[in-house]
């Protein structure tokens, strides 16, 4: 991919250069691309070739002639010396040099200095997707009223330049002018998406950066498969956190050992893995998203009616904050709903009231809620056993050798809520680093984005929402039955990102019975066995009784 440096002429008579990253299409849409307030840097010019492999004809201009410095002072003086009007005019040129070049849908998008010009280009002239990363926005609707196309805005919670109130003024002004935005504001302060930078948040970015990719793919109707746009974050490739189908489970021929390579490898290296084809309706997993919607929105008082402290199994809602016996803990930002295996009362467990097994608790007020979390309950169930199967072969052991400690197992499903963080990380966050304790995990996340999940080199790697799939990743239990092969990753959740975010983890356990013990095959002279045997009952309830309060069912110990 190359770079060519080309120019037009302004009304004034005056010769402007821009650089121009072709896209593979002559067609292509057009995307104008705006530099910080330092001037056109190699990086945006980098920045404008990874757009066209995209799909865009990208033109980063240059609003500076030619200048750029990385000093402030300097980047200062360039930026109050530019003449509005002269860069109106810029702006509007490239706009119709990219339009008698071919394109049918031109966007701007500009950071900083760049994204106040990315919206006021589309003030001056017809543009069909406007994206602000940070930028100065302060229009009045009535000035607003002039954008043809919609404005997609993103806005660190931290910054003192373009501020979270200047973010809200843009949301309000775009709807009083009846026009489409979507306005974010990410845990992250100014210039959270400049990789190098001394505030770059690599979460925000990459997630600011999928939002615009979709924005633009849609309403700059970029040819479909076209190449996805890499982030400068670490965002999550698939190296990283692999994509595996796991459609040929259950096959027992070539293709199904491909998938239980793929997985063995994910389990060995990462302990974290998303799943397609895995045969759970998308509209389930929308409907328990939405599911988590109505619960959550339920008043008060209700949902304190069904407190996690009423239940001898850990089953109901816990609010914000609170704690079990280790009252160290520090607290994390977010409520749930716990759903444990539901159980009828003449169950024999129920009857010999073996710890963990008891009856969930369930709103009065929520037609359809039980029916459908239950339903969705059975289907993890299901998917738990398929897994689980599919860790027996990447183990090495017959497809059903773990089978007989999953005949009741002690799975707990939870509904957790979100709230928008806007608090600095280090003083409560969504969810506290931390390492499943169970066999395996498996989430479904919205679409807002959070999760977080440590490498090996001790960097947290974003795991973005992927719609369709699930997330599966390992706990203790499966590290003490491969000692120590497989990884149970550490992982958190931050909710950087402005809007109100929920999950679903479903917790694979054995039966309460069971005692794990590290499988043979895994210890020999130079392995020795790390890990003594558990019973799982015991120890699953001590865990959760240090983690969630637990007056019931202390009682009943
Ligand atoms: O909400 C999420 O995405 C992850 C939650 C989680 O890690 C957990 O509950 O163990
Ligand atoms: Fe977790």
């Amino acid at each position: 991919m190359s770079i060519e440096i080309i120019q037009t002429t302004l009304p004034s008579g005056k010769t402007v250069s821009a650089a121009l990253a072709r896209a593979t299409r002559a067609d292509a849409p057009g995307l104008i691309l705006i530099h910080e307030w330092w001037g056109l840097l190699d990086e945006t010019k980098a920045m404008a070739e990874r757009l066209a492999l995209q799909g865009y004809n990208t033109l980063a201009v240059d609003l500076y002639d030619g200048k750029s410095s990385m000093d402030p002072a300097v980047a200062g003086k360039l930026m109050n010396g530019v003449d509005p009007a002269e860069a109106t005019a810029t702006l509007t040129a490239w706009n119709t040099w990219l339009r008698e070049h071919g394109a049918r849908k031109v966007g701007t998008l500009g950071f900083c200095f760049g994204g106040t010009w990315s919206l006021k280009a589309s003030l001056a002239a017809p543009v069909d997707a406007t994206v602000v990363f940070y930028g100065g926005v302060k229009h009045a609707a009535e000035e607003l009223a002039a954008l043809h196309g919609p404005v997609l805005a993103h806005f660190g919670s931290k910054d003192t330049i373009f501020t979270p109130e200047l973010a809200q003024s843009l949301e309000r002004a775009l709807k009083q002018a009846g026009k489409t935005g979507d306005v974010y504001t990410y845990l992250a302060d100014h210039a959270f998406a400049r990789e190098g930078g001394p505030n770059f948040e690599p979460g925000a970015a990459a997630l600011a950066w999928q939002r615009t990719d979709a924005f633009l793919r849609k309403h700059l109707e970029a040819a479909a498969g076209t190449a996805a746009y890499t982030p400068p974050a670490r965002q999550a490739s698939f190296s990283e956190i692999p994509l595996i189908s796991i459609a040929s489970l259950g096959r027992g021929d070539a293709t199904e050992a491909a998938t239980i390579a793929a997985i063995r490898k994910a389990g060995q290296e990462v302990g974290f893995f998303y799943i397609t084809d895995h045969g759970v309706d998308l509209a389930k997993m929308h409907g328990i998203i939405e599911q988590c919607r109505r619960f959550f929105a339920l008043p008060k008082a209700e949902l304190e009616e069904m407190r996690l402290a009423n239940s001898q199994c850990f089953a109901g809602y816990l609010a914000v904050g609170e704690r079990g016996a280790n009252a160290q803990r520090p607290r994390d930002l977010l409520e749930a709903f716990n759903i444990c295996t539901e159980l009828p009362p003449d169950d024999p467990f129920v009857l010999r009231k073996v710890p963990l097994h008891g009856a969930n608790q369930w709103p009065a007020s929520l037609p359809g809620f039980r029916e459908s979390v239950l339903d969705y309950y059975r289907e993890m169930d299901k998917l738990g056993l398929r897994l689980l199967q599919a860790f027996a072969l990447a183990l090495g052991l017959d497809r059903h050798a773990l089978d007989a400690q999953y005949r009741k197992p002690i799975s707990q499903l939870r509904l957790l809520h979100y709230p928008v963080q806007d608090q600095a990380v280090d003083e409560m966050m969504g969810a506290r680093s931390h390492r499943d304790v169970g066999v395996l995990t498996i989430l479904l996340q919205d679409d807002v984005g959070g999760l977080e999940v440590c490498n090996a080199a001790g960097e947290w790697i974003v795991a973005p929402p992927i719609d369709g799939t699930f997330i599966i990743n390992l706990g203790e239990m499966m590290k003490l039955l491969t000692n120590d092969q497989f990884a149970s990753a550490l992982h958190r959740v931050v909710n950087r990102y402005g809007r109100q975010r929920f999950s679903v983890p479903y917790f694979f356990n054995p039966d309460y019975d069971a005692r794990l013990s590290t499988l043979d095959q895994f210890i020999d002279a130079t392995h020795p066995a790390q890990f003594k045997p558990i019973h799982v009952g015991q120890h699953m309830f001590n865990f959760y009784r240090n983690l969630w309060p637990n007056t019931a069912a202390m009682a009943a110990e």
